[in-house]
Parts: C-alpha cells; sequence; structure tokens
C-alpha cells in the first residue's frame, strides 16, 4: 500500500514538475520564433477589451455581427483573444482564398473545442474534427467516393422521391389547414433527415419511425448541453477545460456519457444492419458507412522523420463519424431548404421567374416524370435562386480551420504572426456582403435578393448552374470587384470545403422543381433568426430562419 502511494505521488510530482516545464517554455518562448529571434506581430485587434474575457465579452449568439463590426474598423484581416483563444478572423474573399487555398498546407487543420464535441466525435476522430493528416484523408476518401461529384448520381432517384414526399407531406398539410396556410418547417426537416440518413446509413425511414424523433431531440439535447455556461466556456478556456476533464476522469460526467451512448444507439444498429448487408453481399447503393467500413487501416504517421506502420481503422470511428455526418447533413440541408421555401414566398418575382423556367422546361410533360438526373445544369435561374439564398443565409456564417505550425502571413505588405493552433475563422456576414464584390453593373447591391447576379451577363466566363464550390475557383481574375466565379463560401474553401455540396444541391433543386410546379407560395418569413450557440458540434455557432406562415395555393 505505502509503495502504491508513493509511486502515485512520483506521478503526480513528475506529471506536475512537466506542466511547470512546458508552462514556462510556453511562457518564455511563445513570442520568439524556433531562431530566438521575434515573432512578427499579430493582425490588428480591437482595443481596450476587458482583461480575461477579451473579446468573449462581446459575443452574443450571433458573433459574425460583432467580427464585421470589428473588420469595418479594423480592415479585413484582424485578431482577437475570446478568453483564452487567440483567433484570426479574415473577412475578405480573396484573403480566404491565400489562407485556405494558396495556403492550405499550412492552414487545414482543425481542433476539438469543448468536452461535448470532444466525446462526440471521440477527440477528433471525425472528418469534420480530425487533424490534416492520414486518418483524416482516409475516412474523406471514402465520403468522397459516396457524394463526390462522380459519384452523388446514384442517389439521383431518391432525390427524386424525396421530392415528391415533400409535396405530398404538404399538400397533406396544407389540405387540414383552413386557408391553406402552414409553416412548413417539420415536413421539411423530415425531408431532411431522411434524405441525410438515407445517405449515410443506406436505410429508408418511414415518417411513423420512432427513431427519427430520437435523433432529432438528442441532437437538441446535445446541443443544450454544450450551450451551457461552464461547457461553453470551457472552449475557450484551456484551464477550465482541463478542470472540467480531470473532474470527469474522477467522478464521471452522467449527463455526458448516458447522452453519448443514447445518441450513438440508433447509428450503432445501423452500422450492425449495413456490415450484414455487406457480408451477405446484398446488392445495395453505396452508403457513407458502407464506404467508412472498408476501409481496413489508415496509413501510419511519420513520428521523428520515420513512418509508423499502418493503424487499423475501428467501426467505433465508423459510428462516431456516421452519427456526425448524419447530424451535419441533416441540419444544413433543412435549414438551406427552409430558407429557401420562405425566402421564395416572399419573392413574388422571383419565384415567377422561377415557375416560367420549371414550365418551359417541362414542355408539356407531367411533373411526375421529371427526374432529378435531367434537372442537374439544366436549370440556370433556379441554380441562381439557390446560390443566392444560400449567400444571403448561409446555414454557418463563420467557419474555423486552424494553423498547423507556427506563420509568417505576409498580406499587403505586412507581415503577421499567426501561431500553430490558432484558429482562422472566415465570416461570411462580411464576405457574402461585400459591395465590391456583389454590386452588379446595373447596380444591384449584396443586400437585395438578385439571383441574377450570377447569371450572364453579369456571370463571368466558366459560370455554373451549379455553386462553384471547387477549390480553386475562388479567383480574382482581372475584374476583381466583378468576379464572382467563386459565388459564396457557404460551403467552405479548401482542403476542408465541405463534400456534401452536390447532394444539398440536387435536393434543393429537385424540391423545388415539384413544390413550384404545385403551388403558388405566399407570406413567408426571411427575418426572424435563431441563433445557435454551436455549430454541429463546433463553437463557431449557426443561424436558422425561423420562416413564418405559408400560404400554398394550388397551381392548376
Ligand atoms: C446546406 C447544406 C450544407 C452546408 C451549408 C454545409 C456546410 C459545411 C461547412 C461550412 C463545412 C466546413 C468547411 C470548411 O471548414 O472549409 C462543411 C464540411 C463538411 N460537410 Fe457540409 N454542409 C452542408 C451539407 C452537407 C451534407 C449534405 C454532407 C454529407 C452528405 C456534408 C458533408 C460535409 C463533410 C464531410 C465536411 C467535412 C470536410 C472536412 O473537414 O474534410 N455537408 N460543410
Amino acid at each position: 500500500m505505502a509503495i502504491l502511494g508513493f509511486s502515485i505521488l512520483g506521478i503526480i510530482g513528475s506529471a506536475f514538475a512537466y506542466f511547470i516545464a512546458t508552462a514556462l517554455s510556453g511562457i518564455i518562448w511563445k513570442d520568439s520564433k524556433a531562431d530566438g529571434t521575434p515573432k512578427d506581430a499579430w493582425p490588428p485587434s480591437p482595443n481596450g477589451l476587458p482583461y480575461i474575457w477579451n473579446g468573449l465579452k462581446f459575443l452574443g449568439g450571433s458573433p459574425y455581427e460583432k467580427f464585421t463590426e470589428w473588420s469595418t474598423e479594423l480592415g479585413v484581416l484582424f485578431s482577437v483573444q475570446l478568453g483564452f483563444k487567440q483567433i484570426i478572423v479574415a473577412n475578405d474573399a480573396d484573403l480566404v482564398k491565400e489562407l485556405f487555398v494558396d495556403q492550405q498546407q499550412y492552414n487545414s487543420g482543425k481542433i476539438t473545442g469543448d468536452l461535448v464535441e470532444g466525446a462526440m466525435t471521440d477527440s477528433g476522430h471525425t472528418v469534420f474534427t480530425a487533424p490534416f493528416a492520414e486518418y483524416w484523408r482516409s475516412i474523406r476518401k471514402a465520403i468522397h467516393g459516396t457524394v463526390g461529384k462522380a459519384h452523388v448520381g446514384q442517389f439521383n432517384e431518391l432525390f427524386d422521391s424525396q421530392s415528391r414526399k415533400l409535396v405530398s407531406l404538404l399538400a397533406a398539410k396544407v389540405d387540414e389547414s383552413s386557408a391553406n396556410q402552414i409553416n412548413p418547417r417539420s415536413v421539411v426537416e423530415y425531408i431532411a433527415l431522411t434524405t441525410a440518413l438515407s445517405i449515410t446509413a443506406g436505410k429508408t425511414y418511414n415518417a411513423e419511425d420512432l427513431d427519427l424523433v430520437r435523433i432529432v431531440e438528442d441532437l437538441e439535447e446535445m446541443e443544450r448541453l454544450q450551450s451551457a455556461k461552464y461547457t461553453r466556456l470551457a472552449a475557450f478556456f484551456p484551464w477550465l477545460k482541463a478542470a472540467l476533464g480531470f473532474k470527469n476522469l474522477i467522478l464521471g460526467d452522467k449527463d455526458l456519457n448516458n447522452l453519448r451512448s443514447k445518441m450513438l444507439n440508433p447509428f450503432y444498429d445501423m452500422m450492425v444492419e449495413t456490415e450484414e448487408k455487406i457480408q451477405e453481399k446484398q446488392p445495395q447503393v453505396s452508403s457513407i458507412c458502407a464506404k467508412l467500413l472498408a476501409i481496413e487501416s489508415v496509413p501510419g504517421a511519420v513520428v521523428d522523420g520515420k513512418m509508423s506502420g499502418p493503424v487499423p481503422f475501428k467501426k467505433e470511428q465508423a459510428l462516431v463519424n456516421i452519427t456526425h455526418i448524419t447530424h451535419h447533413a441533416y441540419t444544413y440541408i433543412s435549414s438551406a431548404l427552409n430558407t429557401l421555401i420562405q425566402r421564395l414566398a416572399t419573392e413574388e418575382q422571383v419565384q415567377e421567374q422561377a415557375y416560367n423556367e420549371i414550365v418551359d422546361m417541362l414542355a408539356g410533360k407531367p411533373v411526375l416524370d421529371f427526374k432529378t438526373k435531367d434537372l442537374v445544369g439544366k436549370m440556370p435561374y433556379l441554380g441562381a435562386v439557390i446560390k443566392e439564398s444560400l449567400r444571403m443565409n448561409p446555414p454557418q456564417t463563420l467557419f474555423a480551420h486552424a494553423a498547423r505550425a507556427d506563420e509568417s502571413f505576409a498580406y499587403k505588405d505586412q507581415v503577421y504572426r499567426i501561431d500553430n493552433r490558432n484558429e482562422i475563422v472566415a465570416n461570411l456576414d462580411a464576405i457574402h456582403f461585400d459591395s465590391k464584390r456583389y454590386t452588379t453593373k446595373d447596380g444591384h447591391g449584396p443586400k437585395e435578393f438578385y439571383p441574377a447576379r450570377f447569371l450572364p451577363p453579369h456571370a463571368p466566363k466558366g459560370f455554373s448552374t451549379l455553386s462553384s464550390y471547387d477549390l480553386y475557383t475562388l479567383n480574382s481574375g482581372e475584374d476583381k470587384a466583378r468576379d464572382l466565379s467563386r459565388d459564396h463560401l457557404a460551403f467552405g474553401a479548401g482542403r476542408r470545403i465541405c463534400l456534401g455540396a452536390e447532394v444539398t444541391e440536387r435536393t434543393l433543386l429537385s424540391t423545388m422543381v415539384q413544390l413550384l410546379h404545385h403551388y403558388k407560395l405566399s407570406g413567408g418569413d426571411v427575418h426572424s433568426k435563431k441563433h445557435h450557440l454551436t455549430s454541429v458540434y463546433g463553437w463557431t455557432g449557426r443561424t436558422e430562419l425561423i420562416g413564418g406562415d405559408i400560404k400554398f395555393t394550388p397551381r392548376q
């Protein structure tokens, strides 16, 4: 017993000595480069922030508004300390290109924030949170092999049936309502979740299935837990995070542990079903889950100049990934679809123009014969409406990448400091409303909902009817001010760009063709918004339209 006590004391003593040594060397060397010379200056920061809280004091539910305000005072590149977290904020599309595309090797890291995010991602083992290394590359490749441009066509029939289901569910609700007036939100959420589940887990659900309700409720509970005061603060104060982590290690965190296993449960069952189908060699449309289960091992990392051997890919890792991807896809498809419907209801002229394009496209054929595969690339106006909706109301206004090493970042004749693990945040509230970039030659500014800004004659060469989300199209060409070849950044930028853009856009395109062909929409509300502190599951938050009641008037 005495020996045991002695060795525990020894371990605590060594850990303490290590902690002090690391802290001291961090303090002494934090402002010096590896060669001992002083580091460059941080990008400009707001003055007079209160000690300890720093910028955190000023951030409410919509931090991007404060960031935009600071960017008008400090310039498009600024840095700010939020609690103890130093972040760099990019408020301009060209700057995002430099940081996330041109310097992608340096700035494509990710770090996990609070303890809930850590628990839900197995400490950064999901595609959204994994470091920029071989493990991330392997899972990203598997997901790309399911929903990337060359593969997404396998889901065209899913998009067809989901768009018909949207209309039939709305029709049932409209029939029950007085004055044909309803809020379409619950139907939209159902369509978004079942679409997400079909793609991630290859499973079809019907409206009565209790798993659907459970998944949504668990996700809401997780967002609540994550938004609790101290959990939230821990994302900005590493010592608080360490203290809470230590407390959980000793005493456990019943709420978090229960929620985690409750949340993973339905996804575990889906994974087992997928495994069985694979073993029985049943024909199936490939799902992200099936592709992840096919990964046997991931290449090893380079440690001290030597490549370590391959590491087995565990089923638990597939499980946290399908859970995270489903939550992300459901939340953002639902938010984008809801916004688009609300927007069309409030924009009568835009809606008529989109309707006319659909009628022309149909050329007298019944809308039920319409197939998603025939729509892609053929509906320029509707494509522009979708882009404009994602520009005006991106479901996630802030997205963050992390630096992978200490850097000297040169921008406009200045060299700035960015430290290893600093998060670099793109602020779409500033970028998507940049009047230099978005004002058309005939004077339609960025605050106006004007889809035609993405069509000829405004659109530059290489214009696409789908959002141009690939890596290299964020390009400033000769006429910088008018170059919209990269139309919006709602799906992110650089090596960590969203892999679900095609799925989302096909869902939006297909549902809008069915919906607008059946109904004329009026009413709606694009002003009431709900700000969430977390962004499935990051700290940067997300914003969704609450929307209003819409009148659905049958077209024929
Ligand atoms: C409106 C719908 C969606 C929006 C607005 C959206 C937005 C985003 C954003 C902002 C990022 C971070 C990008 C970055 O850090 O540069 C992201 C990453 C990602 N998204 Fe989406 N997303 C949507 C739908 C989907 C769907 C439907 C899927 C899958 C089926 C998906 C899969 C992913 C994946 C796998 C990543 C991680 C990429 C990585 O870090 O390597 N997304 N998304």
